[in-house]
C-alpha cells in the first residue's frame, strides 16, 4: 500500500541522492584541477533542488471552504475526535461542512467503493492517502484508522491533531471500481490498515447493499504483526457480524505474525503465520488431501482458479509482494507472482491496491 504513495517525493528519494552529492563534494577537494566533476555536480544539485523545491501541481492545489469536496482542491476538515487504538494507530474523525457533499449518482467518481482522500500535513507541504472507513455520512463525518510510522511523517502529524484542530483534505479519488456484476467469488488479503479499503467495501455490500443475495461471496484474509495491533473492535466487530449473518457470503480469517503475549484487540480466534498457499485454497473451498489420499497417490495440486474469481491485496510492500509479486516501475501493477502466481491467479485475477 505504502508503494502508491504520489507524493512521497521529499522522505523517499532525497535520501539515495545524498550520497551522491557527498561523493561529487570529496572528489571536489582530491582533484581540484577537474573542472568537469564540479561543473556536473552543480549542475546535478540545481536540478535536483528544482524538482524538490519547486511547487507540486497537486499539494500546491488551491483551498477552498465553500466548493463542494473535489480532488481538484484542499477543503478544510474539522478534528472531532482522535483516539488511540493500538499501539501505533489512531482513530481519527473528521468533519467537512456537509453542504459541501455532493452525491451524484451520475459522477464517475462519487462516492461509491472504494475511495479515498488525500491529507496534507500543512508543517512539510505533503500530502498522503488515506480511506474513510465508513464512507462519509449525512453530517459530514469521515472515520480513518490511521497507522504511524516511527519516521513516517504525515502519519506522526495526524496522530499529534488535537480536538478542534484543522486538517485539509482533497477527494474522493477513485482507489478501485467496484463493479458487483463481474466476479462470483473475491478474496481480500490485506496486511496492517491496508485492510481499510476493504472495510469500507464489506460495509457498502453488507449494510447498504439491497442485493446481497447476487452479490460475490467474499473473504477476508488479513494479517496483523502482533494480537494488539490488530484492527481496533470498531472495524473487526461489524465484520464478524456480517460473518455470522451471512456465512456462505462472507468468511473473516485474521492472522498474527507472531503471538507476544500481548493483549489482542479482539476475541476472534488469531492464528500465528502469514498468508500462504492453504489460506488461499480453503478460501476458494479446494480441500486438502487427507493422509490417506496422499497414501494412494493424490498429490496436493491446485485445481484452476475458477475465472470469475477475484484477489485484491493491500499492505505494506513485503506482504504485497510476497502474497501476490512486487509492484512494477512507475507505480504498475507488475508480474503476479508470490503466494498467488504460484496457485495460477491470472494478472486479470489480481489487483494490488
Ligand atoms: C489508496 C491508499 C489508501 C490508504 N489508506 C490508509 C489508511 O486508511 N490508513 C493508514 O494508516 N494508511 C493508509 N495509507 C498509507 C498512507 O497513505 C501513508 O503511506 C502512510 O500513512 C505512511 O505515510 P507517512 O507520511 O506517515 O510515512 P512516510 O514518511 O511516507 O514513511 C513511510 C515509511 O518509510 C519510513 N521512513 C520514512 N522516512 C524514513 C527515513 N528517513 N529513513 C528510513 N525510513 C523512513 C517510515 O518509518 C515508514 O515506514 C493508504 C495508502 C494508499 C495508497
Amino acid at each position: 500500500m505504502l508503494r502508491l504513495v504520489i507524493q512521497s517525493r521529499i522522505p523517499c528519494r532525497l535520501s539515495p541522492r545524498l550520497p551522491l552529492c557527498r561523493h561529487a563534494s570529496t572528489q571536489r577537494l582530491s582533484a581540484r584541477k577537474d573542472w568537469k566533476l564540479p561543473v556536473v555536480g552543480g549542475v546535478f544539485i540545481g536540478l535536483a533542488s528544482l524538482y524538490f523545491f519547486l511547487p507540486d501541481p497537486s499539494r500546491s492545489a488551491p483551498t477552498s471552504a465553500n466548493k463542494p469536496l473535489s480532488a481538484s482542491h484542499f477543503t478544510p476538515a474539522t478534528v472531532i475526535s482522535n483516539e488511540i487504538s493500538g499501539p501505533n494507530s489512531k482513530i481519527l474523525k473528521l468533519r467537512v461542512p456537509p453542504h459541501l457533499v455532493i452525491r451524484d449518482e451520475n459522477d464517475p467518481i462519487g462516492f461509491g467503493p472504494i475511495w479515498s482522500v488525500f491529507i496534507k500535513d500543512d508543517d512539510i507541504q505533503v500530502e498522503r492517502p488515506y480511506t474513510p472507513l465508513e464512507s462519509i455520512d449525512e453530517n459530514g463525518n469521515m472515520v480513518f484508522w490511521i497507522k504511524r510510522y516511527p519516521k513516517g511523517e504525515v502519519g506522526r502529524w495526524l496522530h499529534s491533531k488535537q480536538v478542534g484542530d484543522t486538517v485539509e483534505l482533497r477527494g474522493p479519488l477513485k482507489t478501485w471500481p467496484w463493479d458487483e456484476d463481474k466476479w462470483d467469488e473475491i478474496v481480500l488479503i490485506s496486511g496492517g490498515t491496508g485492510i481499510t479499503p476493504f472495510y469500507q467495501l464489506l460495509r457498502q455490500v453488507f449494510d447498504h447493499s439491497t442485493s446481497i443475495p447476487q452479490s460475490p461471496s467474499f473473504t477476508l484474509i488479513h494479517s496483523s504483526r502482533t494480537p494488539e495491533e490488530m484492527p481496533p473492535e470498531q472495524i473487526l466487530g461489524p465484520l464478524a457480524a456480517y460473518a455470522e449473518k451471512y456465512p456462505n457470503k462472507f468468511r473473516l480469517k485474521l492472522l498474527v505474525d507472531t503471538d507476544d503475549g500481548s493483549q489482542p484487540t479482539t476475541s476472534l480466534p488469531l492464528e500465528v503465520g502469514r498468508v500462504n498457499e492453504q489460506h488461499i485454497k480453503n478460501s476458494l473451498g479446494f480441500s486438502e488431501p487427507t493422509r490417506w489420499q496422499k497414501l494412494f497417490g493424490r498429490k496436493d495440486t491446485c485445481p484452476p482458479i475458477p475465472a470469475k474469481t477475484l484477489f485484491l491485496v493491500c499492505g505494506p510492500d513485503q506482504m504485497v509482494a510476497a502474497v501476490s509479486g512486487p509492484y512494477g516501475r512507475n507505480l504498475s501493477q507488475g508480474p503476479t507472482l508470490g503466494v498467488l502466481g504460484r496457485l495460477g491467479a491470472t494478472s486479470k485475477q489480481v489487483w494490488k491496491l
